[in-house]
């Protein structure tokens, strides 16, 4: 066991007649990052939950070297504390003569963030750091209390690509201080840029484990889906008039099937303009739609005015999770055949599990919950589609069916705002994007400029590569 962090053997759980996972082994070596892969429903988060003591296993055994951490996408922390404020709440504070001694406790916070290999102040308010270096903050809690193996639960999906570069630089030099971790994500290329190993569950089995040198991009695509991807093809649209027009603090226009691409850092504003445009915040600008106002701040008036919104919390603005996934399909307007329609959606959209119709939306794993709202959002056949880091946390094989259905919708003439923290996603799918600086559009890429790499380098406002340590 001495150099296993955790080793698990034979987990099992069924929820009701559905089997989540089916003696699954996987095993952690001590300073390895170890990356849980598979699609949407696989069995990921139900592990998770069980190694976390949330869900009770049916059979297996799981053996952990020292404590286990956890950290999820929401991360826990105070913003409105400092770091070593954040970190004591987990550790102790340090106490001279009984009495707290913040001195002390920020020189053991600082000794600690050292350790780990974070760069960051001790005193620095949390809500003042970029959001990979609040993920490290994250990690150094769970090191302070003990934990000998970190779980990463998906903290990547919403981070931009180039903060992803930065988080993965310092998580690979945080496994020198020996910590072992699992990190769960949906995006092949973390798995390179980071991982030394990779497991992948199928339908609840682990089909395969290997070294990440071993492995090619599409060797692990087919492990996660039982089958190669059909690359997507990218076929001339027919652009048409102008649609959408933007004017305020952010002004842009849109044309009838065109798909503009929207990225940024965090905190760029480029969220904001899918959030505005979606009815979900308020917003400085005005917007007209084929010529007429479009009544922003007003979800169901723009509902009515042919705005659909996909929004990036689904959760909080998208989903009643308690409702079933076809009350969850029409919450708006229920149609003439009402199941008829639900299961027809849910066919061609492939949620799963495939009784999934009058199953409550919490029962489905978060991908499959993220495609139940895209599916309501292109049911109502929009003229304005507006996604805000629609694909976050959906699998491989369900991203490339999602972009499908994306350009679909243009095709049949409506235009789409993608804001998206993937900028392979935009690369993929995009006709043009917009690069978001400081709350202002700082660049503008048409189709053929169009690559993820330079979409990061206009995020940062940089030319240079070496400027930016991608
Ligand atoms: N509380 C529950 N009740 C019923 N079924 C559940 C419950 N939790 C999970 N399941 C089912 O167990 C299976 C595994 O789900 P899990 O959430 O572990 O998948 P996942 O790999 O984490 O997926 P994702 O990538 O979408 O988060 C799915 O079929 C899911 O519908």
């Amino acid at each position: 066991m001495s150099e296993l962090a955790l080793e698990i053997r034979g987990l099992s759980k069924a929820f009701g007649g559905a089997q989540a996972l089916s003696g699954v082994d996987l095993t952690l070596r001590r300073g390895e990052i170890h990356a849980l892969l598979g699609e949407n429903g696989a069995g990921k988060s139900t592990l998770i939950k069980i190694l976390a003591g949330v869900v009770a296993r049916d059979a297996g055994t799981i053996v952990a070297g020292s404590g286990l951490a956890f950290v999820h996408q929401d991360l826990g922390l105070i913003d409105e504390l400092s770091v070593a404020e954040n970190i004591a709440l987990e550790l102790g504070y340090t106490r001279r003569r009984g009495l707290i001694s913040f001195a002390a406790t920020s020189a053991r916070v600082a000794a600690l963030l050292e350790s780990v290999g974070v760069d960051v102040s001790p005193s620095a308010l949390v809500g003042s750091l970029a959001q990979d270096q609040k993920v490290m903050v994250a990690v150094t809690r769970a090191v302070s209390a003990g934990a000998g193996a970190i779980v990463l639960d998906e903290v990547s999906s919403s981070l931009p690509a180039p903060e992803m570069a930065r988080l993965a630089a310092s998580l690979r030099a945080a496994r020198k201080s020996g910590v072992a971790y699992i990190y769960v994500t949906h995006r092949l290329e973390e798995v390179f840029d980071l991982a030394d190993r990779v497991t992948v569950l199928r339908d609840g089995r682990r089909v395969a484990t290997a070294d990440v040198a071993d492995v090619s991009h599409d060797g692990l695509v087919s492990w996660i889906l039982g089958d190669a991807l059909e690359p997507a093809v990218r076929e001339e649209r027919p652009l048409g008039e102008v649609a959408l027009r933007v004017d305020g603090a952010v002004s842009f226009d849109v044309r009838a099937g065109e798909i503009l691409g929207v990225c940024g850092l965090i905190g760029s504003g480029s969220r904001d303009v899918a959030r505005v445009l979606g009815g979900a915040a308020s917003g400085d600008c005005s917007a007209t739609l084929h010529d007429h106002e479009l009544p922003l701040g007003d979800p169901y008036a723009l509902a009515q005015a042919g705005v659909a919104y996909v929004p990036g919390d689904r959760v909080r603005e998208g989903a009643v999770l308690d409702l079933a996934v076809r009350e969850n399909l029409f919450l708006a307007r229920r149609p003439r055949g009402e199941r008829a329609a639900a299961a027809e959606l849910v066919r061609r959209f492939d949620v799963r599990p495939r009784d999934a119709v009058e199953r409550p939306l919490a029962s489905l794993s978060g991908g499959n919950q993220q495609k139940v709202i895209f599916a309501r959002a292109l049911h109502a056949k929009p003229r304005l589609l507006v996604l805000d880091d629609p694909t976050a946390g959906v699998d491989v094989g369900s991203r490339l069916a999602l972009h499908g259905f994306l350009r679909e919708c243009a095709a049949d003439g409506a235009a789409i705002v993608l804001a998206s923290t993937d900028f392979e996603e935009i690369a993929a799918v995009a006709d043009r994007a917009l690069v978001m600086r400081h709350g202002r559009v700082a660049d503008e890429l048409s189709r053929d400029q169009l690559t993820a790499e330079r979409l990061a380098r206009a995020a940062y406002g940089s030319s240079n590569l070496t400027e930016v340590t991608l």
